[in-house]
């Protein structure tokens, strides 16, 4: 048991060393603070502010023209847009083909799937609102959906 365990830490630092760690102090070596804290810091930083920046109102008017598919939600900032497709295999797939696309932008749709319709949601939480990326987001779904 004592050696499963052991065994798991080392595994989860990516050490090598089956070796727990004896203190705090001893986990904070250079390349756990680098996977602990440096990666998902790159990760969540904003790489062009401008693309998190609530929308300005000249923007958002030419923005939203080139989504006609799209609504926005009653009392909030966000847009909306239902997908109904043949069936199960084919609105998981779509989905699937959006997750890959969500991950590569670093934004991420609110969405529910019944069947064969996925209803979508953007929005950019960290702003409360529209921005460049929930557009750019809803184009590249556009261009999916064909
Ligand atoms: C760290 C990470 O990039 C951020 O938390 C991203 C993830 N995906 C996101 N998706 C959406 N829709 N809004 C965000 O503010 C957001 N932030």
């Amino acid at each position: 048991m004592g050696e499963r365990r052991q065994v798991a830490h080392g595994s989860l630092l990516g050490t090598g060393n089956a070796d727990p760690p004896a203190s705090l102090d001893d986990r904070l070596d250079g390349s756990t603070l680098r996977r602990a804290i440096l990666r998902p810091w790159r990760l969540c930083r904003k790489k062009d502010p401008s693309m998190t920046a609530p929308l300005d109102d000249p923007t958002r008017t030419t923005a939203l023209a080139t989504l006609p598919a799209w609504s926005l939600v009653p009392g909030r900032d966000a847009l909306t847009r239902t997908l109904t497709f043949k069936d199960f295999n084919e609105a998981f797939g779509f989905m699937a083909r959006v997750a890959l696309i969500a991950e590569k932008q670093e934004h991420h749709p609110e969405w529910t799937n019944i069947y064969n319709t996925v209803h979508l949601t953007l929005s950019t939480h960290d702003a409360g609102g529209l921005t460049h990326k929930d557009i750019t987001l809803a184009q590249a779904i556009d261009r999916l959906a064909g």
